[in-house]
């Protein structure tokens, strides 16, 4: 019997960011491994029209918990979603909602955030920063909490190169940024983040890592941890390989490559690709929340959920593999046939982006106009090549994040947890989960149907005819005005058609010889 699974079974758990990527396999697992847990209770708000009800039952009717209504068949009584705006005075929760939070939470577990790398300092701050402080006020009001995990990420330190399992210090106190937002108007504030942010790369990282300095400063006596995740991806394992349910991170990019959008892209080969599926993330979650509440670490522990000093895999390996996958497995209405090229010189790197991503997008849009159609490549491929560019900084870089907390705790577990929150990314095949992971984007995410392969193999073949006929095409176009304006172009082309002239009548007096 699993100890971890048994540990959550009666308990009152809090999620934050249920909703999220990282939130909902958190839930899935929780309810397939520990059926008899008493309730989890999501903080929500309504969102695109749908209530908070209708998002809890979208949710619970994915195919991502198909086995959870098998082993828990009233999981839908034991979610509570509880209307809450992180970003709000008390989350704006009800007060008989609050008193019910108070009085029987036993686990938190931090989720929410906004992970937009170009989100204004103000709604980061109040997010990543002040909602935070707020749920650890929370908590400390609660009697029978055993545990409070708060997830950050692996990056909110990344202005360092070697990064180990403690809180650094931010150079600005978050308590100072707290406060002169209250008073500060927008302009302003947008005016100063750029100097506030200093050597982080955006305003998420630099949110994340206040985030974490206000968990070390409002910790009081709480089991608190931290878990930094490194680049989130498709699920490994469980509960089947592949899912995946938004564009982030490398999604969007893979969709754009897949596509034919995306055939170059500004990275170092080398440079460690750290992603981590998101189950593994889960798993180290679950193993967190029962370590520090059943063996009370005496300070905060931090815990890197990380692959690349424990099984590294690089940006090359990575591209290569998701080339060779969409080889067998295309997506459908593909632009252009996939490619991928990876430059880190900034010369080449423009230079593809002419040729291979702007011009083509011209071309295509001429095209629409010609054919009485709205033009609309040129603004699909600006706003990918924008979000390539966000990326840029982390696909050229390397880092190294030390995981002796993360290893100890794998010690920790009996056999058989080692086994059911497995988060030992040793164990992970690179090439396969690349695989499947594709393979979940174009059914999961795009939801595309394996049935339309054939005709999207089909599709890309047409295309590879015509880039063959407009390159040829071009070729003779080019060829024939240099011709005729160049008396050293039509010399190359007489010694050129001579040669092939004669090596032809070689060839064919010595075959005649031959008979
Ligand atoms: C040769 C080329 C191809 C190679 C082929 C092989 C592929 C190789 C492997 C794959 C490469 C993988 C690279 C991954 C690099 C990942 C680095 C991640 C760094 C991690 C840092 C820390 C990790 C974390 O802690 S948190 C999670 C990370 N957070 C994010 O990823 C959020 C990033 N997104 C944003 O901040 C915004 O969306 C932004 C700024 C990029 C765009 O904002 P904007 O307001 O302009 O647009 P949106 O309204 O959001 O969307 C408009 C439009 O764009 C589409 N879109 C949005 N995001 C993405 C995306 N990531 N990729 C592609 N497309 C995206 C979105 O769907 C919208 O489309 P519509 O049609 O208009 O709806
Ligand atoms: N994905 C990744 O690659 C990585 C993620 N992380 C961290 O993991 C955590 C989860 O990330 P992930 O699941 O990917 O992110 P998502 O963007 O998928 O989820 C964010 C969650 O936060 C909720 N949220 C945001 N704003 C509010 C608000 N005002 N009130 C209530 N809820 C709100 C969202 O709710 P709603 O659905 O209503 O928008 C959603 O549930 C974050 O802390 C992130 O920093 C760390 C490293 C990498």
């Amino acid at each position: 019997m699993s100890v971890i699974a048994a540990f959550y079974g009666g308990k009152s758990i809090l999620i934050t960011g249920a909703t999220g990527f990282l939130g909902k396999v958190l839930m899935e697992k929780l309810f397939r491994t520990s059926p008899d847990l008493k309730v989890i209770y999501i903080l929500v708000r309504p969102k695109a029209g749908q209530t908070l009800q209708q998002r809890v039952f979208q949710i619970l009717n994915s195919k991502l918990f198909e086995k959870v209504k098998e082993v828990c068949p009233n999981v839908h009584e034991k979610i509570r979603a509880i209307y809450a705006d992180l970003s709000q005075n008390d989350f704006a929760i009800s007060k008989e909602d609050m008193q019910e939070l108070l009085s029987c939470t036993n686990i938190i577990f931090h989720c929410a955030a906004t992970v937009r790398f170009d989100d204004t300092l103000r709604h980061a701050v109040q997010l990543n920063v002040t909602a935070t402080r707020q749920l650890l006020l929370m908590a400390s009001q609660m009697p029978k909490l055993e545990a409070f995990i708060h997830i950050s990420t692996a990056y909110s330190n990344c202005n360092l190169k070697h990064i180990d399992e403690v809180i650094y210090p931010c150079p600005v106190e978050p308590k100072k940024i707290i406060d002169s937002l209250e008073w500060l108007d927008d302009a302003i504030i947008e005016e100063i983040a750029p100097k506030l942010i200093r050597d982080w790369p955006n305003i998420y990282t630099y949110t994340k890592a206040l985030g974490e300095m206000v968990v070390q400063q409002e910790s009081r006596n709480l089991n608190i941890a931290i878990i930094r995740p490194s680049i989130v991806g498709a699920t490994w394992q469980e509960p089947f390989p592949g899912w995946v349910d938004n564009i982030n991170g490398p999604n969007g990019l893979i969709i754009a490559a897949g596509k034919g959008f995306l055939r170059a892209l500004k990275a170092t080969p080398k440079a460690v690709a750290d992603l981590i599926p998101v189950d593994t993330v889960v798993n180290l979650m679950l193993a967190v929340g029962w370590y520090t509440a059943v063996h009370r670490p005496k300070s905060t522990l931090v815990y890197h959920s990380t692959s690349g000093n424990l099984n590294p895999c690089n940006w090359h390996k990575m591209g290569v593999q998701v080339l060779a996958t969409f080889e067998k497995i295309p997506l459908e209405r593909a632009f252009r046939r996939p490619y991928a090229n990876f430059t880190s010189n900034n010369f080449t790197s423009q230079y593809w982006n002419a040729v291979s991503h702007q011009a083509p997008a011209i071309i295509y849009d001429c095209y629409l106009r010609l054919t009485g159609r709205k033009p609309r490549m040129t603004k699909v491929m600006n706003q990918i090549l924008r979000t390539a560019s966000m990326l840029e900084y982390f696909l050229n870089r390397s880092w190294e994040w030390s995981t002796y907390n993360t290893e100890m705790l794998m010690s920790e577990l009996s056999p058989e947890d080692q086994r059911v929150f497995n988060f030992d990314v040793r164990q992970l095949n690179w090439l396969e989960y690349i695989e499947n992971y594709v393979l979940g984007v174009k059914k999961y995410l795009l939801k595309e149907d394996m049935a339309g392969i054939p005709e999207a193999k089909q599709h890309l073949k047409r295309l590879r005819n015509i880039h063959y006929l407009f390159n040829t095409a071009l070729f003779l176009i080019v060829w024939r005005l240099l011709i005729a304006r160049s008396q050293m172009a039509r010399n190359v082309w007489f010694f050129i058609v001579s040669f092939c002239y004669k090596f032809l009548s070689y060839f064919r007096a010595s075959s005649t010889l031959k008979v």
